[in-house]
């Protein structure tokens, strides 16, 4: 009794919203463009930290680099919070789920599936798909636009496939059911963390959407389990080289033969976070980058005038070229700045937590950490809304708060594919402006976004391609 009144009294003393009372916040009557708004006017606000709570779930936002640092470089709050459960049903308890002693040992089999060797293997097969994806885009330049989305959300899919799962997903006729099953489960994911009251299995079994919710959950892992199929039918009892370095799946499925701590539920749930985690996260990155540099047609120029100096105008980039990609590589860190593809992380504080902002954010209780907000926060950026890739040259980097800018995360929890991202988005984008010329449809300042697990627009996104 005494631990709850605590929770309460500190949890109280921090500034919010005025909520229901009661009931706290409950938001469940709006759309979820209407709550991705709710969210961004909250912590305009209430910078540098506010609380929430509905019914006995409490809840606080942090987005200013210094308590940024104090939850994210300490180990004892690696604990993702509770909204994470919410994913659990797909994802089992994956990397991005798990905590503790399980989350470390995975992470530790996993980490060298990303190892520079095999993201300089990786380069190739990236190339062949994009140049893939260019025709499947030459044809598209007599459109008044092009919906990004698709186009590139297959090409990561696919990407994804080919490199670290090597199983060629393309020929795979279930990635549309996937796919959609994969925005399913955003809104699925929204509609029960906005009414508590289903955060019960057993009440959200009577809920609207559970026939629904159940459906996808079956096209999300019955995809998994097939690509696990298909890749026992290429392996076919091939052994595997021993010094070789693995591809994540090939990886997953050694460790499992040698004895290692996985086994077969264990796969599925690493591959059904690193399918979803590495196609849509980059996939979405990729879109909006499109839509800036077709707005900003001179710095669009600038990167195809390096690409072709630093690789020549027609040649595949080697993994070293797509590294002294410099210019290129600060506009996608402004684009992931502006867009950061998860715009909200969370943990749970592990023991009673004093902010630098001066509160105790109590034990047990649930952080969400805004990545978007702080981003685009005027008290931590200067003309926030403003595209400028020059934020990230050498000398004006080492003048920022080292948490300021956090799309991947930091410390112990965060992205394990990061160098896998960049590496993607940059021979993506060699691909697409050696091609095309992007023209600007869509503004930036007239994109509706939602509240989603991904950073998702409202609609679509669309930019003209016009033959280079
Ligand atoms: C632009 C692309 C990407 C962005 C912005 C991004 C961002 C992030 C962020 C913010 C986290 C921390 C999540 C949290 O704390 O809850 C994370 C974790 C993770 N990401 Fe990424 N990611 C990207 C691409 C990828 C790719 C390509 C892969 C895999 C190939 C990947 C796999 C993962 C995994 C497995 C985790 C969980 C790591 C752990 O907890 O140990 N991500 N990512």
């Amino acid at each position: 009794r005494k631990a709850y009144e605590e929770f309460w009294r500190h949890l109280y003393a921090i500034p919010g919203p005025k909520l229901w009372p009661y009931l706290g916040d409950l938001n469940f009557f709006e759309s979820s463009e209407a709550l991705w708004k709710v969210d961004r006017k909250r912590s305009k606000e209430f910078y540098p930290i506010y609380k929430l709570w509905s019914l006995n779930v409490g809840m606080v936002h942090v987005f200013n680099p210094d308590d940024m640092e104090l939850i994210l470089s300490n180990s004892k709050y690696n604990q993702k919070s509770f909204f994470y459960s919410l994913l659990h049903d797909w994802l089992g308890t994956g990397l991005l789920t798990s905590s503790g002693e399980k989350w470390h040992r995975r992470r530790k089999i996993l980490t060298p599936a990303f190892h520079f060797n095999i993201l300089q293997e990786f380069t190739e097969m990236l190339n062949k798909e994009t140049l893939l994806l260019v025709d499947n885009l030459k044809p598209m330049c007599s459109y008044p636009y092009v919906n990004v989305i698709k186009p590139i959300t297959e090409f990561t899919l696919y990407s994804i496939g080919e490199t670290a799962l090597g199983v060629p997903l393309r020929e795979d006729p279930k990635c549309n059911e996937y796919k959609q099953a994969v925005y399913d489960y955003g809104e699925h994911f929204i509609y029960r963390a906005t009414r508590p009251w289903l955060y019960s299995p057993f009440i959200f079994k009577f809920s609207d959407i559970y026939n629904q919710y159940c459906k996808g959950v079956k096209a999300l892992r019955d995809f998994s389990t097939n690509v696990i199929e298909q890749k026992k039918k290429l392996q076919n009892g091939m052994s595997y080289a021993q010094s070789k370095r693995l591809a994540l799946l090939d990886l997953m499925l050694k460790a499992k033969a040698d004895g290692a701590d996985i086994d077969d539920d264990g796969i599925r749930e690493e591959l059904d976070t690193f399918i979803f985690e590495g196609h849509d996260t980059t996939s979405m990155s990729i879109c909006y980058t499109l839509m800036l540099l077709a707005n900003h047609k001179n710095i669009q120029e600038e990167i195809y005038e390096e690409i072709v100096s630093v690789i020549g105008p027609t040649e595949s980039p080697t993994y070293k070229d797509l590294g002294d990609l410099k210019f290129m590589e600060r506009c996608i860190k402004e684009s992931l700045r502006l867009y950061p593809s998860v715009p909200t992380i969370g943990r749970v504080a592990t023991e009673n937590l004093e902010t630098h902002t001066g509160y105790i954010i109590p034990k047990g209780c649930n952080v969400s950490l805004g990545i978007f907000d702080m981003h685009r926060s005027p008290q931590v950026w200067e003309d926030p809304e403003k595209f400028d890739p020059d934020r990230f040259l050498p000398d004006n980097v080492a003048k920022r708060h080292p948490f300021a800018y956090l799309p991947f995360s930091a410390g112990g929890r965060n992205c394990i594919g990061q160098k896998f991202a960049l590496l993607e988005i940059k021979a993506v984008l060699c691909g697409i402006l050696r091609n095309f010329k992007l023209e600007p449809y869509d503004r930036p300042e007239h994109l509706v976004f939602k509240a989603d697990l991904v950073l998702r627009p409202f609609d679509e996104i669309r930019v003209k391609f016009e033959p280079r």
